[in-house]
């Protein structure tokens, strides 16, 4: 989604070589395999047609950190293969497709036809290793001030909610990722973050709040940096099990159903955005401008043959759903044949808010997951051609800075400024009376903020003490 300073803003073969991230080089041609289809795989340019490109001139609120562009790097594609099930296995289900290694998807059944992808995951592979191939550079980059959106794409019971939820034993790449943003703040002293979150659902179309049950039919609208979403909530979160909780409440509002393949079926498309400020530590850095970046962790409903459901309301979620996907491949398809005129993105919600993400702006990572099941050999060869294509498109992995007063961060680090000044006057007994400050829509926030100083001013802590640590000890405040 587009980056905005401001607050309106789910749910194991063959062995897979461990490389780290560092093996994953964005911008390296795929090797290809002679007589398939990635024979043909050339990185074609996703530009658009200057009128239609957001890579237009910065707007007035953000400007690179870095003097010359970033380079171009195309989206990270991985494929995931799940184990075949059990029932799968009951119904004597072969193996279709499989993993030719590390980078190679091949057909059993035509071994001329296969693809190759960044990596592979063979059905053995922990999350953890999918997060640290395919997202830990996401996460790293967003916490730097680079866009970055992360999300699972697949037929339905193909692995997408166990990979961006996961479960207890297995956390998935949204627990994982809000844990490493954490985990760098501490690792980062020079910096003091501020970091909130937003969750929605694309339900049947409509755009639902997960934070607010009130927020209900949200809707979608457009300013100079992109779309974003009218009314949305968002909390500021000040330690990995705040936010973690905030998901798991979140999860208790989306729309989940029974069908024929998966009794616990995602029916909606939902998007958990982690918003991200950053600013030097120390009173010499007041003036300097703010790192402001949005990391969005998109859990996709699956596609569904017309086998999956034939009545009622589930029919009715699985034709919203492949409608929307439907759109999603449009778009690929035409960002990625570099002589489209016009994008569709405005032909469904999730491309709409998807928008910013797919035509360059920040780091992507598309994980494909797969059954390797024979019975949806045919859904699994589309979502290998959906792959395919997506590896097409350029991104550029740019800063983000927020070089106005709009930064949330700024606000409260005037505000901690101004109440620790009002505190020490207190304590001289020269207190003019200046009334306390509060803009109505922060207000809650605020005194949270507020809250937190006052404790800390209390404990003794020093003038200028990190907001980072605040935030990770406001908790316990
Ligand atoms: N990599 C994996 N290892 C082991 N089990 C898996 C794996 N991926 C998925 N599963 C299991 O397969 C089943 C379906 O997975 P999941 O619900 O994540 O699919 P989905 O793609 O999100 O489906 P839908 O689109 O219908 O919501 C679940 O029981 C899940 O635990």
């Amino acid at each position: 989604m587009a980056s905005r300073p401001t607050s309106r803003q789910r749910k194991a073969g063959h062995a897979s070589a461990a490389a780290g991230p560092k093996g994953l080089h964005h911008h390296q041609q795929l090797p290809p395999q002679s007589g398939s289809p990635t024979s043909t795989a050339t990185t074609s340019s996703s530009r658009l047609t200057p009128e239609l490109s957001l890579d237009g001139p910065a707007s007035p609120l953000f400007a690179g950190l870095d003097e010359d562009p970033a380079p171009k790097e195309n989206v990270t594609v991985t494929v995931r293969f799940r184990p075949l099930s059990p029932r799968e296995i009951r119904q004597g289900e072969e193996v279709a497709w499989y993993a030719d290694g590390d980078t190679v998807v091949r057909s059993e059944q035509n071994p001329s036809v296969a693809y190759a992808y960044d990596r592979v995951f063979a059905p053995t592979t922990t999350t953890r290793h999918v997060y640290d191939v395919a997202a830990q550079h996401v996460v790293s980059g967003a916490m730097e001030g680079v866009n970055g959106t992360i999300f699972a794409y697949g037929v339905t019971s193909s692995g997408k909610t166990h990979t961006m939820h996961g479960d207890q034993r297995s956390p998935g790449i949204i627990p994982l990722s809000v844990k490493d943003a954490f985990s760098i703040i501490q690792e980062t002293p020079n910096r003091e973050f501020l970091l909130r979150v937003s969750y929605l659902e694309i339900y049947n179309e409509v755009v639902n709040d997960l934070l607010n049950p009130a927020g209900q039919n949200l809707r979608i609208r457009e300013d100079p940096q992109g779309t974003f979403v009218e009314g949305i909530k968002e909390e500021v979160v000040l330690s990995p099990a705040h936010a973690l909780s905030l998901i798991a409440a979140g999860e208790e509002h989306r729309h989940v159903g029974s069908t024929n393949f998966n009794l616990l079926s995602s029916r909606s498309h939902t998007i958990f955005t982690l918003t991200i400020e950053s600013s030097p530590c120390g009173e010499s850095n007041e003036g300097e401008a703010v790192t402001f970046s949005q990391l969005n962790l998109i859990d996709l409903a699956g596609s569904e043959s017309s086998r999956a459901e034939t009545t009622g309301v589930r029919r009715k979620e699985g034709s919203y759903i492949n409608k929307s996907l439907l759109t999603l491949g449009t778009v690929i398809s035409k960002l990625t044949d570099g002589k489209a005129t016009h994008i569709p993105y405005r032909d469904s919600k999730l491309t709409r808010l998807l928008q910013s993400s797919l035509s360059g702006q920040g780091r992507v990572s598309l994980i494909c997951t797969l059954t390797p099941a024979s019975s949806n050999s045919e859904e699994t060869h589309n979502t290998l051609k959906f792959a395919h294509r997506a590896k097409c498109i350029e991104i550029q992995a740019s800063q983000n800075k927020i070089i106005d007063e709009k930064s949330l961060i700024k606000k409260y680090q005037t505000e901690i400024r101004r109440l620790k000044e009002e505190l020490e006057q207190l304590k001289m007994g020269i207190i003019t009376g200046t009334p306390l400050k509060d803009t109505e829509e922060d207000n809650i926030i605020l005194w949270k903020q507020k809250r937190m100083v006052t404790s800390s001013c209390s404990l003794g802590w020093n003038k200028r003490r990190k907001l980072k640590l605040l935030c990770l000890q406001g908790s316990s405040v």
